[in-house]
C-alpha cells in the first residue's frame, strides 16, 4: 500500500509517481487534494487499485481525521488493510464523491482554521497578563475538551454554548461581541472560499 502526497500544483507530479507504481501492483492510497476516483481512472494504468482520501494534521498527534471516498476500487483486504493503517490514529469517514472535499475543507483545511483561533484566543489572554506558552496550553485544552464533550455527549454545539451562558452572565457578553464581528459568518464562508463557490 502506497500513499501518494502532492499539492494542488504538484498534481502532475502525483499521476507520474502513481504510474510507475502502478506497474508494481501496489495500492495507491491517494491524498492529492482534488483527485478524486474519476481523476485517477483517467491517469492510471486500467486495473491499477486506488481510493482516494483526505487527511488531515491533527493524525501526527493520534487524533486525525480521514475522509475517504465511497467509489474506489481497492479489494475487501485493501479496504481491511487501510482502516487498520488508520484507525488508531483518525477517526475514518466514507462519503460520496460530491462531498468528498466539501467535507475535506472542514477537516483538512479547518486545523488552519482552529490554530488561528487558538492563536487569537491565546493573544487575548497574552493581553491579559497570562504568560504565552500558559495560554497555549490553556486555550488548546479547551479547545481538545470541548471537541471532546460533544462527540461524548451528542449535543448540539448551540446547547453547549447555551449551557455556558448564564442569563446576564460574563459569556453571553464575549458572545454578543463575536456575533457583531460575524464571526459565524466568517467561519461559514471558508468552506465557499475553499471550493471556489
Ligand atoms: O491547502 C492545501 O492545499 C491542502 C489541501 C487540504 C489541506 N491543505
Amino acid at each position: 500500500m502506497f500513499a501518494v502526497a502532492a499539492g494542488v500544483d504538484d498534481a502532475n507530479r502525483g499521476t507520474g509517481c502513481c504510474q510507475a507504481l502502478a506497474a508494481s501492483e501496489t495500492t495507491v492510497i491517494s491524498i492529492v487534494w482534488g483527485w478524486d476516483y474519476e481523476s485517477y481512472e483517467k491517469a492510471l494504468a486500467p486495473g491499477t487499485h486506488h481510493l482516494s482520501i483526505v487527511p488531515n494534521t491533527p493524525i501526527a498527534a493520534g487524533k486525525g481525521v480521514v475522509v475517504a471516498e465511497n467509489t474506489h476500487s481497492l479489494t475487501d483486504e485493501e479496504i481491511v488493510n487501510f482502516h487498520s493503517l488508520f484507525d488508531p490514529i483518525a477517526l475514518v469517514e466514507f462519503l460520496d464523491t460530491s462531498m468528498l472535499y466539501q467535507a475535506g475543507t472542514v477537516t483538512s483545511c479547518a486545523p488552519a482554521y482552529a490554530a488561528m483561533f487558538i492563536e487569537a484566543l491565546s493573544d487575548a489572554a497574552v493581553k491579559h497578563g497570562i504568560p504565552r506558552a500558559a495560554a497555549d496550553r490553556l486555550v488548546s485544552a479547551m479547545v481538545e475538551g470541548t471537541g471532546a464533550l460533544q462527540v461524548e455527549t451528542g449535543k448540539i454545539p448551540a446547547a453547549m454554548k447555551d449551557a455556558v451562558c448564564s442569563p446576564g452572565g460574563a459569556t453571553i457578553r464575549g458572545v454578543e461581541a463575536l456575533e457583531l464581528r460575524g464571526f459565524r459568518g466568517d467561519v461559514m464562508s471558508t468552506v465557499d472560499a475553499v471550493m471556489g463557490d
